[in-house]
């Protein structure tokens, strides 16, 4: 068997012109723009390339972008007031405050001061607290993306073994939820589970989150499963000479695409669509804001 390729950067331009219909309708019909503010603190470079990556494209589907770099030495305070002042302020729809944050802030406080309608990444703990019971809230972009690209492929996941490998409060956690919610059976696998290959032959759905690179083989993959990948990791590839890298996901892909139904690759898959559901989350939270009707399809 070889797997059908689930092509992210081509759903993810979908779901883009989707956000860009209902950008351009809220701006006719309302004299709205939505904002999304990103606050990045401090310039490690691969946060720098997706900050960059993600203004270019809340412009190109109409959006406004506010971009916010503070010094890596910023203080707790000066970050707080920032936030409140973006809380408070009327043409923000949306906040993201880039992780990982420097070590001496406490990223715990500095997410839940975030105004939880503007928590377009889903992490302030209201939201996960409201994804957790079934509630109207903001999900969390990679998780929502992930969703699309499986509803897309199955229609209905109902009944489905899912085992998410990774416990991380920003994939793994909400993920399951997502998957729960549309009634799964879900497994949480990490690092301590034992025989994990056997757990994850059991998957009809396998969601790898753990960000080690190509740690799950083709051979612990089940006959036709579908499997998403979420790791991007940068590996050195001599092969392509002295010093060059590549990136690579959690799954080993040319083994795993000999075996599953369908496959998401790395780069082109997930992340794609992470950026593409931050534009989407940035909509709908500007839509709930005026007290207006949400984008459908476009949440969980
Ligand atoms: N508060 C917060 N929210 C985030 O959503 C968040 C964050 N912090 N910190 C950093 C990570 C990383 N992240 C990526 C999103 C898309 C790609 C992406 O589109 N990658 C391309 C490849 C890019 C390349 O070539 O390097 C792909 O997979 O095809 C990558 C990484 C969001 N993050």
């Amino acid at each position: 068997m070889t797997a059908t390729i689930i092509d992210g950067k081509a759903f993810a331009a979908k779901v883009r012109e989707q956000v860009a219909g209902h950008v351009s309708r809220l701006k006719e019909e309302h004299g709205i723009t939505p904002g999304l503010a990103v606050v990045l603190v401090g310039e490690d470079p691969a946060s720098q390339v997706y900050v960059r990556s993600k203004g270019k494209q809340t412009v190109e589907v109409g959006m406004n972008s506010y971009e916010h770099k503070l010094d890596a030495e910023t203080s707790e305070a000066d970050l707080l007031a920032l936030i409140d002042q973006l809380n408070n302020d009327p043409s923000v729809h949306g906040i993201l405050v880039q992780l990982p944050l420097p070590e001496h802030l406490d990223s715990d406080l500095v997410i839940n001061a975030i105004d939880p309608a503007k928590d377009v990444d889903g992490f302030h703990i209201s939201n996960v607290g409201l994804l957790g019971t079934g509630q109207k809230s903001m999900v969390p972009c990679t998780p929502l993306g992930c969703l699309m690209m499986l509803r897309d492929h199955h229609g209905s996941l109902s009944g489905m073994n899912a085992v998410v490998v990774g416990r991380s409060n920003i994939v793994g956690k909400p993920m399951a939820q997502l998957l729960l919610g549309d009634s799964c059976t879900v497994t949480i696998a990490h690092s301590r589970t034992k025989d994990l290959a056997e757990v994850v032959r059991r998957a009809d759905i396998v969601v790898a989150a753990v960000g080690r690179p190509e740690m799950v083989p083709g051979d612990w993959i089940k006959e036709g499963a579908t499997v998403i990948d979420v790791g991007i990791n940068r590996i050195d590839a001599p092969e392509k000479g002295e010093g060059k890298t590549r990136l690579v996901g959690d799954v080993h892909f040319e083994s795993a695409a000999k075996v599953a139904g369908a496959i998401t690759p790395v780069p082109g898959g997930v992340g794609p669509m992470t950026i593409a559901c931050l534009l989407a989350n940035t909509v709908t939270a500007c839509c709930r804001a005026n007290g207006l009707a949400e984008p459908q399809g476009l949440t969980a």
